[in-house]
């Protein structure tokens, strides 16, 4: 069952961009959904369209003034902020945060009241309800073509004030991606103008409509429609119905068109505010129909009520309802070779998003280059037919001058009008060689008309071709193969050899081939940073690239970095060696090792320390000395004794179920039943878990390792005298790490962690790998290391190095079951988490109404003060 989840309400401008702004610095990308509330399903379909493009969903809840001219319905606009949330809470994957400013015109100047002229000027009137409050605000985003038409000519403010609005929350909230309902075709398409025109760097989305079952697209205001007056409004939708079956049957006149609906509508008692067919992308009305339209409708109905765009407006004295339903939607461009025909949905029709059950029409400009090819994509159910996901279609036109409105239906045999079309017809049963291209009418004759069997052939040739050019021009890098980098750094062996690890050997091709995928891009970034290390080493420019100390501090910082790599390479190869190990210990006891996985984990975690450590020791000494010194060794490893730390580590940052899983998810392939967490968190974050994983081993042992040197004299000595030197801090240096590290290690573990479980979210380390041009062997030791990045740029001659650093990242996974297991100082700080969510709303807003009686207190009392002081001059002056 889906747990609901609590949104975050932020009411101030300055609160919600710091929220987007950390999420970001996070790596999180946000959608916002602006709304102005009185929530219903249309709104939640934009919500789950979110969740398919970002990590996180901010919707906005704000019934702006700046769009509603004195005379129309501010003041009557729906709203149930309580029932809001509380749908919100209910939709699957949630809502992240409600900004629900209280007034987005308030800039905290205390705006002077003041009288509002509410004169004409060029293009109709300009006052809205916020220059009638005279707040001070004046700058307005007009999109000076787009809003004239339509439902611009009846509301002169309201695209002016909806653009403007868009564009403050924009700028508060800081989206990634924008989502707009096609309801409101002409919004959505002054929106995505204005971002393109003023470089929001925001994608904007268009959702199709969401109707009710009647047939009715879902609005807020429909709650003020009487059962008859909607039952009249859907004469809008029935009769654009009609007029979409005559375009079907091939009219093109938009004038017939659009005189059927105006009839329909009027007979039906409403009173035509617009009625046009209009060009999708300019909005420019048509009179035939060639290329993509929109037919809008909007119509006044019932009492004291509009409908616009499906949706009500109420005050404006009209008594009328309006609505946009689209009649169709095509995509031919003459000016390409290549015409590419995407199945839009019909949106009259669209009462699920995806595609119509009805057809779908192609509106084909009148002249189509000859040779042309069309790949018809998508799949288009109708009429229980099937067309696969591609077809190519290669047409020839001898004489062919105009084509028109064609439907497209591939059960039965397309239907045309006079002039016609290239369909192909599919039979669904057949996987192939149905596929045949039927040219009815004069225009195109059926030999021209052939599907190629030679299009994909030859657009493969092409693509391998130039697969091949980029290649050979350096665009693609060269990659090492892995044996090679594995001869060049030659780490695996030293593993595999020893006698101290299970005794298997470290590389067995069957694993290999099971685990393959995380597995090998851990293994293959790890080469490249030992490999940028070495050459690095070798090419003696002596730069590093050092982790960035302000993110949490790693006691792997500590150690250089090329042992630094060498104890990662050891730790992931442990890692692989004992999953590879428990592999085949499932294969002849499957079922216990599933259920008792994280016993396993457990297990290979404690026992991991004394290998790991053997193993990253012996490969530094052998660095340092041909023959690693054995008694220095085997000394070194008795005076380790942390096993229990590891496990403890990974207990308290919460996400031992998070690894065993992922270990399972590994080895089998598939995740254990009753698993909390969805099997696609770990397709799409295995590598950076395993990571996480690898990272957290290592730490753990370089934090024991760094322990034995600085308390122990006697070793460190020792260590020194043989010339292995893997830390180059000072004592000092190396004191105050390792006191941030366990600080840090304190506060994450009790706070920030309980705080990521609240956000459902994961916080991990991962290995992030960044291309550099290999430095050329020019003296670069006396520039700094931006000075020798640029130089190196322009040694062009080098090859391409990877360097690789650590870096912490967020992932969103529920972490319900986390938090309910809370003990001790963190079940206490998520308690008192919660009580600061529950209360910070009512004491935000207690303070907020006690400074504003605090501020009208003040004010009443100059104004008195005023008053008796003017009273005791004129008295004194003896005024009458
Ligand atoms: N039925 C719907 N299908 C798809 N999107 C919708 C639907 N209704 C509203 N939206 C979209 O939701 C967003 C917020 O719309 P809004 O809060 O104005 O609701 P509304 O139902 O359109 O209200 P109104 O009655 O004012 O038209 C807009 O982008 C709008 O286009
Ligand atoms: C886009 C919008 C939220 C701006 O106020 C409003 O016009 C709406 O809800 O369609
Ligand atoms: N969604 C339309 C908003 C308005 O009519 O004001």
């Amino acid at each position: 069952m889906e747990v609901e989840k609590e949104p975050l309400i932020i009411t101030d401008k300055n609160e919600m961009r710091q929220w987007s702004r950390t999420m970001r610095a996070q790596g999180k990308t946000i959608g916002l959904v602006p709304t102005m509330g009185y929530l219903h399903e249309g709104h939640i379909s934009l919500i789950r369209e979110s969740h398919t493009h970002t990590h996180l969903t901010v919707v906005s809840i704000y019934v702006n003034p700046g769009q509603f001219s004195p005379s129309e319905d501010l003041s009557t606009y729906p709203s149930d902020f309580k029932g809001d949330i509380d749908k919100l809470k209910s939709v699957p994957g949630g809502v992240d945060v409600v900004f629900h400013p209280y007034n987005l015109y308030d800039y905290g100047g205390g705006g002077v009241e003041r009288e509002v002229r509410r004169e004409k000027e060029v293009g109709g009137a300009v006052v809205s309800c916020v220059e009638e409050r005279g707040v001070g605000h004046e700058t307005w985003v007009r999109v000076e073509k787009l809003e004239k038409g339509m439902c611009g000519k009846s509301r002169p403010v309201f695209f002016r004030g909806v653009a403007t609005v868009v564009a403050k929350l924009f700028n508060v909230v800081e989206p990634d991606v924008a989502l707009f309902g096609k309801k409101d075709y002409q919004q959505w398409r002054i929106i995505r103008r204005m971002v393109r025109d003023l470089d929001f760097s925001i994608e904007v989305i268009g959702s199709e409509i969401v109707r009710d079952v009647d047939g009715l697209a879902m609005s807020s205001r429909n709650v003020h429609l009487s059962p008859e007056e909607r039952e009249k409004a859907l004469s809008i939708n029935q009769s654009l119905s009609k007029a979409k079956l005559a375009a079907e049957k091939g009219q093109v006149n938009c004038r017939e068109l659009k005189d059927s609906v105006i009839q329909a509508v009027r007979e039906a008692g409403g009173r035509i505010d617009y009625a046009e067919i209009v060009d999708q992308e300019s909005l420019e009305a048509v009179e035939v129909i060639k290329g993509p339209v929109v037919f809008c409708v909007a119509a006044w109905f019932g009492k004291g009520k509009r409908r616009e765009g499906d949706a009500v407006l109420d005050g404006d004295g009209k008594n009328q309802v309006r609505t946009y339903p689209i009649l169709i939607v095509a995509v031919l461009s003459p000016h390409l070779k290549t015409l590419t025909l995407i199945f839009s949905p019909t949106v009259s029709f669209a009462h699920v998003q995806g595609f119509p059950s009805s057809s779908t029409y192609i509106a084909a400009p009148d002249v189509i280059p000859s040779h042309t090819k069309l790949h018809l994509r998508g799949n288009l159910v109708s009429n229980g037919c099937f067309l696969p996901h591609l077809v190519n279609v290669r047409i020839q036109r001898s004489s062919c001058q105009s084509l028109r409105v064609v439907r497209f239906s591939s059960g039965d045999a397309c239907k045309f009008n006079s002039l016609c079309m290239v369909f192909p017809k599919v039979n669904p049963c057949a996987k192939d060689g149905s596929m045949r291209c039927y040219c009815l009418g004069t225009l195109i004759n059926t030999n021209g008309a052939t599907f190629s069997e030679w299009v994909p052939v030859v657009d493969q040739g092409l693509l391998m071709a130039s697969i091949f050019l980029t290649y050979m021009a350096g665009v693609i890098p060269a990659r090492k193969l892995l044996s090679s980098s594995r001869n060049r750094i030659s780490l695996g062996d030293t593993l595999s050899g020893d006698a101290l690890l299970s005794g298997r050997a470290a590389e067995n091709d069957n694993e290999e081939a099971k685990l393959k995928l995380p597995w090998e891009i851990v293994e293959e970034k790890l080469m490249d940073a030992l490999n940028d290390v070495e050459q690095r080493h070798k090419m003696g420019t002596g730069f590093k690239f050092e982790q960035d100390l302000s993110k949490r501090p790693l006691s792997l910082y500590a150690v250089d970095e090329g042992p630094r790599f060498r104890l990662l390479w050891a730790s992931f190869q442990w890692l692989k060696k004992e999953a590879g190990t428990v592999d085949n210990v499932s294969a002849m006891s499957a079922s216990v090792s599933r259920n008792d996985w994280s016993t396993v984990l457990s297990e290979v975690l404690q026992k991991s320390c004394q290998p790991v450590c053997v193993a990253w020791l012996e490969q530094e000494l052998c660095l340092k000395s041909s023959i690693p010194d054995k008694e220095l060794l085997s000394t070194i490893v008795e005076k380790l004794t942390g096993e229990a730390t590891i496990l403890q580590n990974v207990i308290n940052s919460g996400k031992e179920d998070l690894y065993s899983e992922l270990a399972q998810f590994l080895i089998f392939g598939s995740l254990r039943e009753g698993c909390c967490y969805d099997c696609s968190l770990f397709t799409q974050y295995g590598v950076d878990i395993l990571e996480d994983l690898v990272i957290t081993l290592a730490d753990a042992i370089a934090s024991l390792y760094l322990e034995l040197i600085s308390v122990d004299g006697n070793m460190s000595n020792e260590i020194n005298s043989i010339g292995l030197m893997m830390c180059t801090l000072s004592t000092r240096e190396l004191q105050k790490l390792r006191n941030e590290v366990a600080l840090n290690q304190w506060l994450h573990q009790n706070m920030e962690a309980v705080v990521s479980m609240y956000e459902d979210r994961f916080d991990l380390r991962t290995l992030q790998s960044q291309l550099i041009e290999g430095p050329s062997k020019t003296n670069t030791d006396n520039f700094s290391w931006w000075k020798r990045l640029t130089r190196m740029k322009s040694d062009s001659v080098a090859s391409p190095l990877h360097y690789v650093v650590i870096n912490d990242i967020s992932i969103m996974v529920k972490r319900t079951k986390e938090l309910r297991a809370l003990t001790g100082w963190r079940y206490y700080y998520s308690l008192f988490l919660e009580l600061a969510d529950i209360t910070m709303p009512v004491i935000r807003t207690v303070f907020k109404k006690v400074s504003d009686a605090i501020s009208f207190f003040l004010v009443c009392l100059i104004g008195r003060s005023l008053g008796l002081i003017y009273t005791g001059i004129r008295q004194s002056l003896q005024w009458k």
